[in-house]
């Protein structure tokens, strides 16, 4: 059986952030220039955004992976990296993204509306804008990091007032056809039309939308045929119109029977009652059609039901169906008024970086927290002055506090990350970390002299306690040193 391709699996990936530069500013006759590494670039995002001009995701299941380009590195002479383009995917009004257990992550109804599947990766920044007081010249820069990647699902509601909804050859594209532009694919084997038709029809002052969807068949709402594709775009019209065959051949079908079936459908599927509800008998041009449509009308009515005799053919009684249908819009939408689209740009829930967590596993110890992790991207760990920088960081968000707290011991694992992506160190406590070790022009002492708090730390870290009050010892004495605590914001680095 066809596809239908209003579900889409779709692998999207941002563009990686460009490297720092490490470089130091040389000319003629002044040796000790500064610093002068620029940024990387941002990478380029991948942006899903409402286009009314699109009506189908039949696009993306064509090529379902999309990647957005890499930001590029900073250079020498304080020139920053370009930022990657962003890859913006025009997708169709009314498309729900979900991650692929099926959780909605945005539902993008209006044109213009966008959202961030994959954010790019930030530019790592450049010697240059590492250089602080105490650090005069890092021999390092940070790395970019990489883009987000993910898979995600995307399916489509049609966002109409009027829904058709039929048996296959019913007439429902052929009805579409004749009301509006739309120009559907018609022919008389069932289920021709695989993806929604949105057709804009006008009646007097009120226009609005009307879409014909794929047959519907006994079973529909268990899946059955193209059913639960169908009956997804169902869910968001005002009108649902029946439009039942006056002329079909086959054996035990008749316009009543056929309203019944998809009625008992559409409970099925649920959430629909509600739904104001039009009759069409269709093909009533047809000699026979036009005596069964007669002889069914009355209990039709009797039923409560609006009934229109039509034919797409003919055209006939075509304007009584299509006033009767701008009507109950137009009420509909006088009771609730529509909402102003404007350009929402919706982003994954935002998590709290501000924290992290320290859990013992198997006795290891691992570190989550978005910004240990975001640091450790970002280090070049062949270069020992950006392990230092790093493990300064780290001390500073108070992550080495909190593993003596938790009872970790020198030499034990300590894993920052999730699985996949986690980096795994032997643990060698710093506590007065790299910055205000390093000397002018980023010579680091530790390198040359003792580092004698870490030494007698060695010597007494038997007992958890004689570690604690050792660290808060030396922590005291580190603070006592001018210029010893904080040097800036890392924040947004
Ligand atoms: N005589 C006559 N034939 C019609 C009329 N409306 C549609 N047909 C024919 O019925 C067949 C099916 O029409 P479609 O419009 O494709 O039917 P559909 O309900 O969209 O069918 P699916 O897309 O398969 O669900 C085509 O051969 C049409 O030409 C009508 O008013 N009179
Ligand atoms: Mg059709």
């Amino acid at each position: 059986m066809t596809t239908f391709v209003d579900r889409v699996e779709l692998h999207v990936a941002a563009g990686n952030g460009g490297h720092g530069c490490a470089s130091v500013h040389r000319e003629k006759f002044k040796p000790l220039g500064g610093p002068d590494g620029g940024n990387g670039g941002e990478g380029g995002s991948v942006i899903l955004t409402v286009d009314a001009s699109i009506t189908t995701l039949l696009e993306y299941h064509h090529s379902p992976k999309r990647k957005a380009t890499n930001g590029k590195p900073g250079a020498g002479g304080h020139r920053t990296g370009s930022t990657g383009g962003d890859l913006v995917l025009p997708v169709p009004d009314g498309t729900v993204v979900m991650d692929r257990e099926g959780n909605v992550l945005a539902d993008l109804v209006g044109h213009g509306t966008s959202f961030i599947a994959a954010a790019g990766g930030r530019g790592g920044l450049g010697n240059s804008s590492l250089a602080s007081a105490r650090r005069k010249a890092p021999g390092f820069a940070l790395l970019g990091e990489p883009g987000e990647a993910r898979d995600i699902v995307m399916e489509l509601k049609s966002v109409a007032d009027v829904a058709l909804v039929g048996y296959p050859s019913a007439g429902k594209s052929s009805l579409i056809s004749v009301i509006s532009a739309a120009k559907p694919k018609i022919a008389d084997y069932p289920f021709t039309t695989l993806i929604p038709n949105l057709g804009v029809v006008t009646a007097g002052d009120t226009v609005y939308t009307v879409a014909d969807v794929p047959g519907l068949i006994p079973g529909a709402s268990q899946g059955k045929g193209l059913g639960l594709e169908f009956l997804r775009h169902v869910e968001r019209c005002t009108v649902l119109v029946h439009v039942l065959d006056c002329a079909t051949l086959e054996p035990g079908r008749d316009p009543l029977t056929d309203l019944e079936t998809i009625e008992a459908e559409l409970s099925q599927y649920g959430g629909l009652d509600d739904r104001p509800r039009l009759v069409a008998l269709n093909k009533v041009d047809v000699p026979d059609g036009q005596d069964l449509a007669d002889i069914t009308r009355a209990s039709l009515e009797e039923a409560g039901y609006r009934v229109f005799e039509v034919s797409a053919a003919s055209r006939q009684g075509l304007r009584e169906l299509n006033f009767a249908m701008a009507q109950i819009v137009a009420e509909a939408r006088a009771a609730k008024p529509i909402e102003e689209n404007t350009r929402i740009v919706l982003r994954p829930t935002a998590v709290d970086d501000a924290g992290f967590t320290v859990t013992e596993e198997d006795g290891a110890y691992r570190v989550r927290g978005l910004k240990p992790e975001r640091w450790v991207r970002q280090t070049d760990f062949s270069n020992d002055e950006a392990v230092g920088y790093l493990a300064d960081r780290l001390a500073r968000l108070g992550v080495e506090d909190k593993l003596w707290k938790v009872g970790a011991q020198e030499g034990d694992t300590v894993i920052i990350g999730a699985e996949e992506n986690a980096v795994v160190f032997d643990w060698e406590p710093t506590m007065a970390a790299g910055a205000e070790m390093l000397g002018r022009r980023g010579e680091d002492h530790r390198f040359e002299s003792p580092r004698p708090a870490v030494d007698r730390r060695r010597e007494k870290a038997k007992g958890r306690d004689a570690a604690e009050s050792e660290y808060l010892a030396f922590e005291a004495l580190s603070s006592g040193r001018p210029g010893a605590i904080d040097e800036g914001d890392d924040e947004d680095h």
